[in-house]
């Protein structure tokens, strides 16, 4: 069918949702629908400034034909002369991060933390087969449901919440793997690592490498030099040393990450 081509006038504007680097994240309703969405305004000065137009149009293009339960969708975009808006599909319940610091110990139980990891490898396995590598994938950038359920929303670029100290005290290291850091190629083996990262910290309730600073984040990642501490489980224990490993080639692959007794234990 025919692409209907949106603009403003098609939406009421609500509340803004979160702060971006190229513009903010507002809640909006189509009009005619009655439909709610997410729109995301970037402005095209600062993105020509920064030089990633490139960028831009390719997640434009990725997300755009993506479609998948755990997966943010994105159901259009139009430009005026200053903006490009992107249509969103709105997620209910918020940043995982915000959900995560509500926790009264700052950590979610192991079977919560498995479901949220199990929906995130469905949703990287269904991005690897189209060879779609490197979202985002810390929590700041995983959005909830209605139901709870987990979808990534792949933000882009460098993202403020509106009071998510960290993106401003630790930079966005800490879940980078050993070959991004050192700025080698780097393969869809990247979100292993990063899984691996957000399940220690969804089950711990912070990031593996979090250090003081830049140098001493970078010197724990390349050495993988992180603690467990005693109420891990010894399943969750090795099923994150098999994701934190210096090779990517020997990462666990995603099939084998379903079939891990501490991921497939929690299969409601
Ligand atoms: C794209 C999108 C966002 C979205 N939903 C929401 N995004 C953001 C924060 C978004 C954001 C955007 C840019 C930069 C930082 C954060 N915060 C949200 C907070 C929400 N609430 C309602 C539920 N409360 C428990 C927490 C606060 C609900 C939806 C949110 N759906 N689709």
């Amino acid at each position: 069918k025919e692409k209907k081509s949106w603009s403003l006038s098609n939406f009421d504007i609500g509340r803004p949702l979160g702060r971006g680097k190229f513009g903010n994240v507002y809640l909006a309703r189509e009009k005619e629908s009655k439909f709610v969405v997410a729109l995301k305004v970037l402005f095209k000065k600062q993105i020509h400034e920064s030089n990633v137009e490139h960028q831009v149009r390719r997640e434009i293009e990725i997300q755009s034909h993506l479609r998948h339960p755990h997966i943010l969708r994105l159901y259009g975009y139009f430009h005026d002369d200053a903006r490009i808006y992107l249509i969103l599909e709105y997620a209910p319940k918020g940043t995982l991060f915000k959900e995560l610091q509500s926790q009264p110990l700052k950590r979610f139980n192991e079977p919560t933390s498995a479901i949220y990891i199990r929906s995130l490898a469905s949703a990287l396995q269904y991005l690897h087969e189209r060879d779609v590598i490197h979202r985002d994938i810390k929590p700041e950038n995983l959005l909830l449901g209605h139901k709870g359920d987990l979808k990534i929303a792949d933000f882009g670029w460098s993202v403020h919440e509106p009071n998510s100290m960290r993106t401003t005290l630790c930079g966005t290291l800490d879940y980078l793997p050993p070959e991004m850091v050192q700025g080698k190629p780097h393969t869809k083996n990247v979100d292993l690592w990063s899984l691996g990262v957000l399940c220690y910290e969804l089950i711990v309730g912070r990031a593996p490498f979090l250090a003081t600073d830049y140098d001493e984040t970078y010197k724990k990642i390349i050495k993988v030099d992180y603690k467990l501490p005693e109420f891990v489980s010894r399943a969750a224990a090795h099923f994150i040393s098999k994701l934190l490993v210096l090779n990517p080639q020997q990462r666990l692959p995603l099939d084998q990450v379903f079939l891990h007794p501490w991921v497939a234990a929690h299969i409601k």
